[in-house]
């Protein structure tokens, strides 16, 4: 497998309870995804020996500041030797293209993304921060204004992934997510999707946690959802 369209999510409370998983795991099967919880607790080395083992490594901090801050920032996330890594759309475009600029053109620079409506947000979470119309309207606007700015892509539901295909082009980017095999507790996800729906939706990579994380056994789980994918592949 070269291009593992499966991002797992290591949402844990320290190194060493990820690295037990990533023992298990191989560069060929998953990507993997640092969010604030590991970050803030285990830092910039364990992202860098995640990379050195030859694992695709989507740093998923969301900058949200001015656009000088947000732009060093991205500098320093890029000097860690990450695959990926995003911003909030919601900075706006001076911020979004200050994050652009600071990566520069190096054809070895990180693909950088925007987030825009959290997954874990529905119609009337907006209502009550004043965004007005739908989930979809909300996410087209953000992505739209990401793309102008010349970012490659953005974090959105794969509920949103047909639309943004269809209106922003196929090279865009979408990282969705909100993945929830079928009978998989949502917790706190609202906008969700199955991988299967999710690829056939046009989302290019799939992000999974807790399904895979919260496991009994999560190499099996992750296997399963290949399992899942690849049959809908080849019937
Ligand atoms: O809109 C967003 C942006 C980021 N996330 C992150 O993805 C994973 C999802 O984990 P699950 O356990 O599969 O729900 C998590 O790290 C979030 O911080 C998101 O869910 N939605």
């Amino acid at each position: 497998m070269n291009d593992p369209k499966i991002i797992v999510a290591l949402d844990y409370p320290n190194a060493d309870s990820a690295m037990a998983l990533v023992a298990q795991l191989d560069p060929q099967l998953c990507r993997l995804k640092v969010g604030k919880q590991l970050f803030t607790a285990a830092g910039p080395g364990l992202v860098e020996s995640l990379a050195n083992k030859g694992f695709a490594v989507f740093l998923d901090l969301k900058f949200h500041d001015i656009p000088t801050t947000v732009a060093l920032a991205c500098k320093a996330a890029a000097n860690l030797g990450v695959w990926m890594m995003n911003v909030h759309a919601l900075g706006g475009s001076s911020m979004l293209r200050a994050a652009r600029e600071a990566l520069g053109e190096s054809a070895q620079r990180p693909l950088l993304i925007a987030v825009t409506l959290l997954t874990s947000m529905s119609e009337t979470d907006m209502v009550e921060i004043g965004l007005t119309g739908s989930p979809q309207d909300a996410v087209l606007r953000l992505a739209s204004l990401t793309h102008a700015a010349g970012l490659d892509g953005v974090v959105c539901s794969a509920q949103e992934a047909a639309l943004l295909k269809q209106t922003l082009g196929q090279s865009f980017c979408l990282v969705t997510p909100g993945i929830r095999p079928a009978m998989a507790a949502l917790g706190d996800q609202q906008r969700v999707m199955t991988p299967v729906a999710a690829l056939a939706a046009g989302s290019d990579y799939l992000v999974i946690g807790r399904p895979i994380t919260h496991a009994a056994d999560p190499l099996k789980a992750l296997q399963n959802i290949h399992t899942e994918i690849s049959n809908e592949e080849n019937p």
